[in-house]
């Protein structure tokens, strides 16, 4: 079934093989790493390349020229080490990792370090971490439902820069929740992993009131 899965997603992402050999390292990382330090949920590393690898992945185009991003709660690296290893050998690209449990910091430095990718982790929690970056578009899934997202977001987004939030079901009630407390501009994009599955794009994030 891996190995089933492992072969499709690397066809459908189209990546050489070079990226193909670093995403096979940062899998055999994570589960060697799992049996020890519990990173993700146990049974989803059954099916780690749908469900973390190419859900990860298929934010890269939604970045568009975007190079330089923040993946913000990003536990055992979904999407920012995947992104990370997507956008190595692009110049000028750049991921900061934000997390805050120092166990899954460990783990990210050690693939960002062996896999020498053009990231930083920085440990920490967000709303301190977050302002002083300087980037061009945010990701961060299962982290936290819209309003909360934004509240942590909305000063990076107020302009041009993107967020980019992987959603499920319940993201038309996310929307309008985050609507009586924030204006802004969006749009979705259907998930290529998850029927169910939208992602959300974020751009000029106001205080609804002003
Ligand atoms: C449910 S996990 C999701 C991890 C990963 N993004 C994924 O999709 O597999 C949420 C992660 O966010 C981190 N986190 C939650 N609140 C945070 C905060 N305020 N600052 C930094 N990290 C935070 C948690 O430690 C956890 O690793």
């Amino acid at each position: 079934m891996t190995n089933v899965s492992r072969e499709r997603v690397l066809k459908s992402l189209g990546v050489s093989r070079e990226t193909a050999a670093m995403l096979d390292e940062f899998v055999s990382s994570l589960v060697r790493w799992q049996r020890v330090k519990n990173l993700v949920g146990p049974r989803t590393l059954d099916d780690v390349w749908e469900r973390h690898i190419a859900d990860s992945a298929q934010l890269l185009d939604c970045l568009e020229h975007r190079k330089v991003l923040a993946d913000l709660g990003s536990g055992a690296g979904f999407p920012g080490l995947v992104l990370a290893i997507l956008l190595k050998g692009v110049s000028g690209s750049h991921v900061h990792l934000v997390e805050s449990n120092g166990r899954k910091c460990g783990f990210l430095r050690e693939v960002v370090r062996t896999l020498a990718l053009p990231a930083t982790v920085h440990s920490g929690r967000i709303e301190a971490v977050l302002p002083a970056l300087s980037i061009e578009a945010v990701t961060a899934r299962a982290l936290a439902p819209l309003d909360k997202l934004l509240e942590l977001t909305n000063q990076v987004l107020k302009g041009e820069a993107l967020g980019v939030f992987p959603k499920g079901q319940d993201i038309d009630a996310e929307l309008t929740q985050a609507s009586k407390y924030w204006t802004f501009d969006h749009a979705t994009v259907a998930s290529r992993t998850d029927s169910k599955a939208r992602i959300l794009l974020i751009q000029n994030v106001r205080p609804a009131s002003l």
